[in-house]
């Protein structure tokens, strides 16, 4: 057990990366007392009825008063809202952060409302699941994955790494980035693969129509994690994609180029390219295996504990 890097945590949202949150910091004794806030009160019943937060509170300025932490976990799009509902309850020296997937656009919702006196710490979690709510969090989900931290400038270096502590002690290896820069990287690596799942799934579905079962009967793995990762949650991808739009549609320019630079391939029959093609994406994936960067998990984010 550590010692507690924060005698009062407040998570508004209780559904799995704030359930994560709470049970990898009971695992490590990370926090005195955490309290939760959630918006629907069948959330905050089932909240209460597994033990999820010390004390679920009915208002999220009930839950973030007198709180060292507050971490707003809701969708992106929701951020703005939910920061003003406790703003004029915040604590001197307190620390305001989430765990968005995506970032410029929550710090320009949030950032305005951050009394003086408030730090204000962007944080997202490398780790999640297709699963979501209270009941869907579990204690290792953040054990050797990423978790970027994205402070604004100026931002009071111990108020930084008080939160990089809690972030280690739940398991996870932390890393700084500036907010652009987080949301182009994760417009490649997890925005447009979402998107492409979703998509593919929705081909599929089509396909079933005429034949029947056998899509998904017959589905191989490369599928299988494409229905997986279309199983995500629909508010919470709608926010990502409408929030970080230049970035995403960016990455989808160039994916539906090099797509149809592959289609005209296969039309006119040029094996060449799609084999030279192929041959260059291996070397990539072969390259991060060498470098220890493998993923060992059909799920996204894991990094090697160094
Ligand atoms: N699911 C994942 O794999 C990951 C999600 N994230 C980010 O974490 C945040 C939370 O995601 P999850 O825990 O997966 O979602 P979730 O759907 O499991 O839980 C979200 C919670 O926020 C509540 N909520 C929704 N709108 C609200 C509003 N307007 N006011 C108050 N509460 C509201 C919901 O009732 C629910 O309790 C999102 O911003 C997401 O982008 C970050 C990393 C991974
Ligand atoms: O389950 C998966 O494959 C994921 O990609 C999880 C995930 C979803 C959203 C994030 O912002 C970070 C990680």
């Amino acid at each position: 057990m550590s010692a507690p890097v924060y005698n009062r945590v407040a998570l508004i949202g209780l559904g799995l990366i704030a359930s994560s949150m709470f049970w990898a910091m009971k695992r490590a004794g990370l926090a005195g007392e955490v309290t939760g806030y959630a918006r629907s009160a069948e959330t905050r019943d089932t909240a209460r009825r597994i033990g999820l937060c010390d004390r679920v509170c009915d208002s999220a300025a009930e839950a973030a008063e007198g709180a060292d932490l507050v971490v707003l976990c809701v969708p992106v799009g929701a951020m703005g809202a939910v920061v003003q509902d406790i703003e004029s309850v915040l604590k001197p020296g307190a620390t305001v952060s989430d765990v968005g997937s995506v970032k410029a656009h929550v710090i320009e919702a949030v950032a305005p409302h951050i009394p003086d006196g408030v730090h204000f710490v962007p944080a997202h979690p490398l780790a999640g699941t297709e699963h979501s709510g209270p009941e869907a969090g579990f204690a290792e989900l953040f054990d050797n994955r990423w978790s970027l931290l994205v402070p604004v400038e100026g931002t009071d270096p111990d108020a930084v790494q008080r939160l990089r502590d809690l972030w280690e002690g739940m398991g996870a290896n932390v890393d700084e980035m500036d907010a652009d820069h987080h949301d182009l990287v994760l417009a490649v690596t997890s925005h447009a693969p979402h998107l492409i799942a979703y998509t593919m799934v929705g081909v599929a579905d089509d396909l079933r129509r005429v034949t029947d079962s056998e899509v998904i009967k017959y589905s191989a793995a490369g599928f299988r994690d494409f229905t997986r990762i279309a199983a995500s949650d629909p508010t919470m991808w709608r926010d990502v994609f409408l929030t970080n739009k230049d970035a995403t549609l960016e990455i989808l320019g160039r994916f539906t180029e090099e797509l149809f630079a592959l289609q005209r391939a296969i039309r006119t029959g040029d094996g060449e390219h799609l084999h030279q093609y192929f041959t260059r994406t291996r070397a990539i994936r072969r390259g991060i295996i060498e470098a220890g960067q493998d993923t060992d998990a059909p799920d996204f984010g894991r990094a090697k504990k160094t």
